[in-house]
């Protein structure tokens, strides 16, 4: 469930007084999503997404993601763009929340990811990488690698219940990607969670799916452009039994690579990102199984999930694994 804050039917529409949306005709909480509160708003004016921001953002960091956002529209990437209200202020307060609207993006995203989704994915993610150019501001990656040894700690006590000798395994696995860590790779803005129920698609007149949007950038941060490619590969090539499938990773890769070419030094880092990639998503997801009470307001997301894509790629010889 995502609607952790409850607005009364009195505060929206005083707070909508602020703003030149017309008038409320409908709000429904979205179940969808993890981290924050989601509206669907309609009102006189059109259709858009109330976003109440909880507890596990921080409210000093939300300038900075909705400033991304309004770059990267104005840049022609199709993501949400914050309205702002009268007085040219998009970052406000709702049910003493930090709260603000944003445009409504069309389209669904896939349930069930097929091959012909990862080339415009591919597509999607190095424009979203060319597009951050020439925004200045840069916020460091929270849950980058230097995050990963007090995540790990954190879930020491809990972690063998969730799978006997698992802390062991993570241990091997983590002084292994922090040894072999690349430094010196192209950066930029990241976008660090572009996951399938980040992505909205329609199909053309043929059926082909074409990106119609890319959502949620609570995670975004500047950090090695190469990574967000290999956290695509974790959340999008992977089959329901864990198997890797090379062909969509082979149409994600060479529509990224048509737009922004690797280097040499990305394509050679490629298994370790990706190590490092699903450590991240295994950890986060770890934190939340073992550290979160009954009842708490998270949604829980397997992490063995990611353990096992973690021991496909510490098996990665080389970037040949992933069709390069
Ligand atoms: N701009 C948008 N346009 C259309 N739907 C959106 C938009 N933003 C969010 N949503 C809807 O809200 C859901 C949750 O949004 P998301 O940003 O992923 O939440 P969270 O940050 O809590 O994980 C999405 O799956 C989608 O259904
Ligand atoms: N993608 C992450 C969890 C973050 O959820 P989101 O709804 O904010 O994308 C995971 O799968 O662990």
């Amino acid at each position: 469930m995502a609607v952790y804050t409850e607005v009364t039917e009195a505060a929206l529409r005083g707070f909508l007084a602020d703003y030149e949306l017309g008038e409320l005709v409908a709000l429904r909480g979205i179940a969808e999503g993890v981290e924050n509160s989601n509206f669907a708003l309609q009102t006189t004016g059109g259709s858009y997404i109330l976003t109440l921001y909880e507890k596990r953002v921080d409210p000093a960091e939300l300038p900075w993601f909705l400033g991304l956002m309004r770059h990267l529209a104005a840049q022609g990437l199709s993501c949400p763009l914050p309205v702002a209200g009268r007085d040219g202020v998009a970052l406000r307060q709702l049910a003493g929340r930090p709260a603000a609207i944003c445009t409504f993006l069309p389209g669904n995203w896939p349930r069930r990811v097929r091959p012909e989704h990862c080339a415009p994915l591919g597509a999607a993610l190095a424009t979203l990488h060319s597009a951050g150019e020439g925004f200045r501001a840069e916020r460091p990656n929270g849950l980058g690698p230097r995050s990963w040894t007090p995540l790990l700690e954190r879930c020491r006590d809990g972690g063998d219940a969730v799978q006997p000798g698992l802390i062991a395994e993570l241990d091997g696995h983590l002084s292994g990607i922090l040894a072999d860590w690349p430094v010196g790779l192209p950066r930029g803005h990241i976008h660090a969670d572009l996951f399938p129920d980040n992505v909205f698609f329609l199909e053309d007149a043929r059926g082909s799916p074409r990106v119609s949007g890319l959502i949620d950038f609570y995670f975004a941060c500047t950090d090695t452009l190469a990574y967000d490619l290999a956290i695509c590969l974790n959340a999008w090539c992977f089959e329901q039994d864990f198997s890797f499938n090379v062909t969509k990773a082979r149409a994600m890769i060479g529509a990224y690579q048509a737009l922004r070419p690797l280097s040499e030094a990305e394509i050679e880092a490629l298994p370790v990102l990706c190590r490092g990639a699903a450590l991240r998503f295994l950890l986060t997801r770890l934190f939340d199984w073992t550290n979160t009470p009954p009842g708490a307001m998270v949604t829980r997301k397997d992490p063995l999930e990611y353990l096992k894509r973690l021991r496909f790629h510490a098996g990665a010889k080389d970037a040949s694994a992933y069709g390069l």
